[in-house]
Order: C-alpha cells, then sequence, then structure tokens
C-alpha cells in the first residue's frame, strides 16, 4: 500500500532485493544481533536537526538511522547497529552491525555492503536466501521495529523530528545545512511518526 502511496514499483524492489541477495556472501547470524538487543535499553538515532546537540549517549545499545551515523562516528560514538538503506551513510566501521534495505530506488547504491564486515540485509518484498523483513518503512522507524521485535527492554529516541519540517544536514552526503522538507520527504516522516507512534505504544 504504502508503495503505490509514492508510485514505487515492486518489481524494481524484487530486482533490488535478488541483487542485495547475490551480494551478500557470509551470513551474519540473525541470533547474534538478537541477543544484542534483548532485554537492553536501546538509543535509536535519528537524522533529525538536533542530531549535533549529542554528544554522549547513556544506553546500553545504540542504533544509528543511516545519515546519523556519520554524524555519530565523526564524535567518537561507533554505533553497535546501524539500520540504513544506505543514501546517507558514508562511513563504514567495522565493529556495527549493518541492518541493510534494498529498494527499487538504491540498487546502484547496494555495492557498499562490500564495505561492511557484518550485514543483515533486508528486503521489502516477501524476503528469500539470506534476505529478512522486519517490518516499517524509513531507517528510523524500522530501527524501531527491529528493537521492539527483538525484545529491547527500553527504546529511547534522539534526533527524531516529525513536526518541524526540516530534515537535519546528516540526512545526506551531500547537504551542507539544515534543509526544509521537500513533499515526498514530508510524507516519509508522517508515515515514519504513525509507525513509531504505534510500534512504542504496543504493548504485548
Ligand atoms: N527531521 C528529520 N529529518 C531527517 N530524518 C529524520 C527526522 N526525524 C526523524 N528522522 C529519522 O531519521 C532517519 C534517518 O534519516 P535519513 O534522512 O538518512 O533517512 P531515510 O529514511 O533514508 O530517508 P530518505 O528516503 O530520504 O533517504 C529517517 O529514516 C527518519 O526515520
Ligand atoms: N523504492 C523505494 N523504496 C523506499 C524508499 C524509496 O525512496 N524508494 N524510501 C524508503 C524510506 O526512506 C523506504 N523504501
Ligand atoms: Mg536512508
Amino acid at each position: 500500500m504504502i508503495r503505490s502511496w509514492f508510485g514505487f514499483k515492486e518489481r524494481d524492489d524484487y530486482i533490488s532485493a535478488s541483487i542485495l541477495n547475490y551480494l551478500i556472501t557470509k551470513e551474519y547470524d540473525e541470533a547474534e544481533l538478537k541477543e544484542l538487543i534483548k532485554g537492553r535499553e536501546i538509543a535509536i538515532v535519528g537524522a533529525g536537526p538536533q542530531l549535533d546537540k549529542i554528544n554522549k549517549l547513556k544506553e546500553d545499545v545504540i542504533i544509528a538511522a543511516d545519515g546519523a551515523a556519520n554524524y555519530l562516528v565523526d564524535i567518537g560514538i561507533v554505533p553497535d547497529i546501524i539500520v540504513t538503506d544506505l543514501d546517507g551513510l558514508q562511513t563504514f566501521p567495522k565493529n556495527p552491525i549493518y541492518v541493510v534495505l534494498a529498494h527499487g530506488d538504491n540498487i546502484n547504491l547496494l555495492h557498499k555492503v562490500k564495505e561492511m564486515d557484518k550485514v543483515i540485509p533486508n528486503s521489502q518484498v516477501m524476503p528469500f536466501g539470506r534476505l529478512r523483513l522486519y517490518g516499517g518503512f524509513t531507517d528510523g522507524d524500522r530501527a524501531v521495529v527491529l528493537a521492539k521485535y527483538m525484545k529491547a527492554s527500553k527504546i529511547r529516541l534522539y534526533a527524531m523530528d516529525f513536526q518541524s519540517g526540516i530534515v537535519g544536514k546528516f540526512s545526506k552526503p551531500y547537504y551542507q545545512r539544515n534543509v526544509p522538507a521537500s513533499m515526498i520527504k514530508r510524507k516519509k516522516l508522517e508515515i515514519a511518526r504513525m509507525i513509531i507512534e504505534q510500534v512504542l505504544n504496543y504493548n504485548e
């Protein structure tokens, strides 16, 4: 359904998923990711305009959403997990577990997985081969879904701003400063907000 709101083509999502599945030759054990998250306090960091106010995080585990990882690594905080569709991320430290989404508009970026050591490949079509699908849409809300699904004890959000209509400068490598959100980005952030609200309010 979300696909049709944006005019994304399912066929392209499949092509991208197939390529990512082909590129991943060494499987990272999903059980280790679950072990890392289960019962722990998790910080999930987005690419909102407040990102550069962060200088330390006290949670047990840090998950960065895509472009947010560039800033965190810059200030010496290497995330434990990076959730990315590869359009924001520019730095590839060895330690993090990379949860990488293949979609129809990032086929030309999939080669970046070769820079990564530990990869869990995701699709937004029915998963096959080494692919996994945890749910969610943007990198930020997919991180929240992941943490919830893997039974985090507490989830705290940082630099997630669904009010201002401003996109943080770390969202894309070519931004020099914070920018007003385009119509498409506003729509994406609104979907992210709704998913996050639903997930955080859900109690088993
Ligand atoms: N104001 C904001 N600006 C940018 N990102 C935000 C903001 N508030 C929350 N986020 C979260 O931070 C995440 C990382 O940002 P980034 O722009 O790198 O994401 P993205 O999902 O890959 O978006 P895009 O489709 O534009 O590539 C977003 O997925 C979003 O969930
Ligand atoms: N085909 C396609 N799929 C997506 C896209 C996108 O730009 N194109 N962006 C997403 C979240 O930012 C999630 N899924
Ligand atoms: Mg992205």
